[in-house]
């Protein structure tokens, strides 16, 4: 058997697209524009692409970006000062601090200065509670970038064994939820699990999610699962040439597309939809600020 890939990149495209119709709706009918505030601290190579990325979608799709660059050494005081203008600005609807922060800054208080309802990360406390609860909430991007794929490849996920393999609490703990939100039967995993091979092969869905690469191998995975795969992982290519390097995920992407039914790739698989749930979450915020009805689709 050999796997459907689950194109994230093209299906990122649509919801994009899907986001940038919204964004003129609220322009002509209403006369907003969304706003979305990036804010980064130090000069972390990888995080200044995503965060130029980021900002580029966003005016792609109509709304207006705002990126605050600050100094690596910028005091905890200083960033709460910012953060706190960002609040109480009409014109900023999301709100995102890129993480990893440097060592000197709390990331919990800092993350939990944000107003909740611009927290388009979906990581401050009262969102996490509020999706716990089954409450509206702003949802975590990549758990809900993983979600919109499954429900698009199966329809209904009700009665399905998920796996999700990693506990951290920006994608194992929010995708447990969400997967539970849809009625699976849900078994999170991580480094203590016993016989970690044995609860994959249970599973119709294996979310992998610890960071390491192609750490879950094809043999671990049941005939027709599908296989959601969010490590994104830079490792050396000598193959490539002396120096090079490529990007993988945390799945074994050729020895898992032989069992799978469905497989995300790496690249091109969550890391797109992340930035397009980034988008969907910023539109979101914005039409529950000013009371407009949601749009549709975007949401868990
Ligand atoms: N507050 C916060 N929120 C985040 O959402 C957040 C963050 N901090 N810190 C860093 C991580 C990383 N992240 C990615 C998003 C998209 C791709 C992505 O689109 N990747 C491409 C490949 C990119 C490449 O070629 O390097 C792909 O998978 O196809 C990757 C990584 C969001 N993050």
């Amino acid at each position: 058997m050999s796997a459907t890939i689950i194109d994230g990149k093209a299906f990122a495209a649509t919801v994009r697209e899907k986001v940038a119709v919204h964004v003129s709706r609220l322009k002509e009918q209403n006369g907003i524009t969304p706003g979305l505030a990036v804010v980064l601290v130090g000069e972390d190579p990888a995080s200044q692409v995503y965060v130029r990325s980021k900002g580029k979608m966003t005016v792609e799709v109509g709304m207006n970006s705002y990126e605050h660059k600050l100094d690596i050494d910028t005091s905890e005081a200083d960033l709460l000062t910012l953060i706190d203008t960002l609040n109480k600005d009409p014109a900023v609807h999301g709100i995102l601090v890129q993480l990893p922060l440097p060592k000197h800054l709390d990331e919990d208080l800092v993350i939990n200065a944000i107003d909740p309802a611009k927290d388009v990360d979906g990581f401050h406390i009262s969102n996490v509670g509020l999706l716990g609860t089954g409450q509206k909430s702003m949802v975590p991007c990549t758990p809900l970038g993983c979600l919109m794929m499954l429900r698009d490849h199966h329809g209904s996920l009700s009665g399905m064994d998920a796996v999700v393999i990693g506990r951290s609490n920006i994608v194992g703990k929010p995708m447990a939820q969400l997967l539970l939100g849809d009625s699976c039967t849900v078994t999170i995993a991580h480094s203590r699990t016993k016989d970690l091979p044995e609860v994959v092969r249970r599973a119709d869905i294996v979310v992998a999610a610890v960071g390491r690469p192609e750490m879950v191998p094809g043999d671990w995975i049941k005939p027709g699962a599908t296989v959601i795969d969010v490590g994104i992982n830079r490792i050396d290519a000598p193959e490539k040439g002396e120096g090079k390097t490529r990007l993988v995920g945390d799945a074994h992407y050729e020895s898992c597309a032989e069992v799978a039914g469905a497989i995300t790739p790496v690249p091109g698989g969550v890391g797109p939809m992340t930035i397009a749930c980034l988008l969907a979450n910023t539109v979101t915020a914005c039409c529950r600020a000013n009371g407009l009805e949601e749009p549709e689709g975007l949401t868990a």
